[in-house]
């Protein structure tokens, strides 16, 4: 029997009797790993949307933030972060440059205080090892692994030892993945079971298409969400302005993409334009106010208000 799995669009949250006079009361911060961030939400580590300038605007303001780790100097950008007095999280990848990274990173005496095992599919031997080498290595970082996106995968990752475990399997904007190898799994049901399944935060990462999505991703059971697409085009953005007909666009395009690669080989991901929008503060602002907004719908005063209420699929 095939059974139908749900992705943000086709649910939403039942209201409850709100508590607070006042939106500005519902209190959006979560404690994520050693540090405590004013939302539980943050850019997507691809190079199409967070370079060394966007982490720095993130972390001035108290928002979580990956590097990616596309051609980056990890010891440079650790240093360089630390040294100003900032958090530092970067993200590293399964193979032999990842371990170079690490050593470099272990002889200059660094150790950013969180790491990203970013690959496509986190649940495979690769992974393990690396995840077992990190733990080893760097015993006082906050490793988040991933990604995957079933209860075994999120189980087998925390027994591997991922402080938090990033869910998500060919959701993205930019993702080719389910259109090239038939595989993808729904936001919602990969974000319920995952976060079911351990006790550990789980990330929610793609898919987020409207703002309320960020909390119908909380209701689901997540600890944090990660989006690209949400932030991409701005001036924070990492990218240059195209100016097409006189309409000025950024792009944005998937980590495996031929654009992010440099060849065309194991593609799962494209480039698209999207309209170049200006400053990210307004938006912020703007995704803290939903936020609140959604946390008072939902009965309380904090983000554990939203994991008791109730969630409906709706007929399109
Ligand atoms: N969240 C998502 O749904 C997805 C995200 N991505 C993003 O794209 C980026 C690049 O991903 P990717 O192209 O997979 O490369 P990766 O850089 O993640 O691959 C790392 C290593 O793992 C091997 N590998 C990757 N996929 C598989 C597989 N399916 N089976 C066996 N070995 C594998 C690769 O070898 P080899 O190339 O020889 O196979 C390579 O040596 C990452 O940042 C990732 O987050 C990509 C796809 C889906
Ligand atoms: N299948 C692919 N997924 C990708 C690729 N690059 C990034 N990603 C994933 O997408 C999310 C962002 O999704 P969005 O809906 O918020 O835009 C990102 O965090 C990755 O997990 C790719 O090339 N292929």
């Amino acid at each position: 029997m095939i059974h139908t799995e749900l992705n943000y669009g086709d649910v939403y949250l039942v209201p409850k009797k709100t508590v607070v006079d006042s939106r500005k009361e519902c209190d959006t911060s979560v404690q994520f790993g050693p540090r405590r961030f004013v939302m539980p939400l943050y850019a997507a580590n691809m190079k199409s949307v967070v370079d060394a300038e966007t982490c720095e605007y993130f972390a001035r303001r108290n928002w979580f933030y990956t590097m990616h780790r596309f051609d980056v100097d990890a010891v440079a950008f650790v240093r360089d972060m630390q040294a100003k007095g900032l958090f530092a999280s970067i993200s590293v990848g399964v193979n032999g440059d990842t371990l170079q990274q690490l050593a470099a990173l272990k002889a200059a005496g660094l150790s950013p205080e969180y790491i990203t095992l970013d690959v496509a599919n986190g649940w495979c031997v690769k992974a393990e090892q690396m995840i077992r080498f990190i733990k080893r290595e760097f015993p006082h970082c906050f490793l988040i692994g991933g990604n995957i996106a079933t209860a075994e995968a999120a189980r087998d990752l925390e027994a591997w030892g991922c402080d938090a475990i990033k869910a998500g399997i060919a959701g993205g904007r930019v993702c080719i993945t389910k259109n090239k190898t038939g595989f993808h799994r729904p936001m919602v049901a990969t974000v319920r079971d995952c976060a079911a399944a351990v006790s550990v935060p789980v990330i929610a990462d793609g898919g987020i298409v409207e703002h309320g999505d960020v909390a119908k991703a909380l209701a689901c059971g997540a600890s944090m969400v990660m989006a690209g697409s949400l932030f991409a085009g701005y001036d924070e953005s990492a990218g240059e302005i195209v100016e097409i007909d006189g309409k000025r666009y950024k792009e944005y395009f998937g980590s495996a993409s031929q654009f992010n690669k440099g060849e065309y080989k194991n593609v799962e991901g494209k480039k698209i334009l999207v309209e170049y929008k200006g400053s990210i503060a307004r938006l912020l602002l703007e995704l803290q106010e939903d936020l609140q907004s959604s946390v008072s719908y939902a009965g309380g005063r904090e983000l554990s208000a939203l994991r008791t209420v109730q969630i409906i699929a709706v007929a399109h």
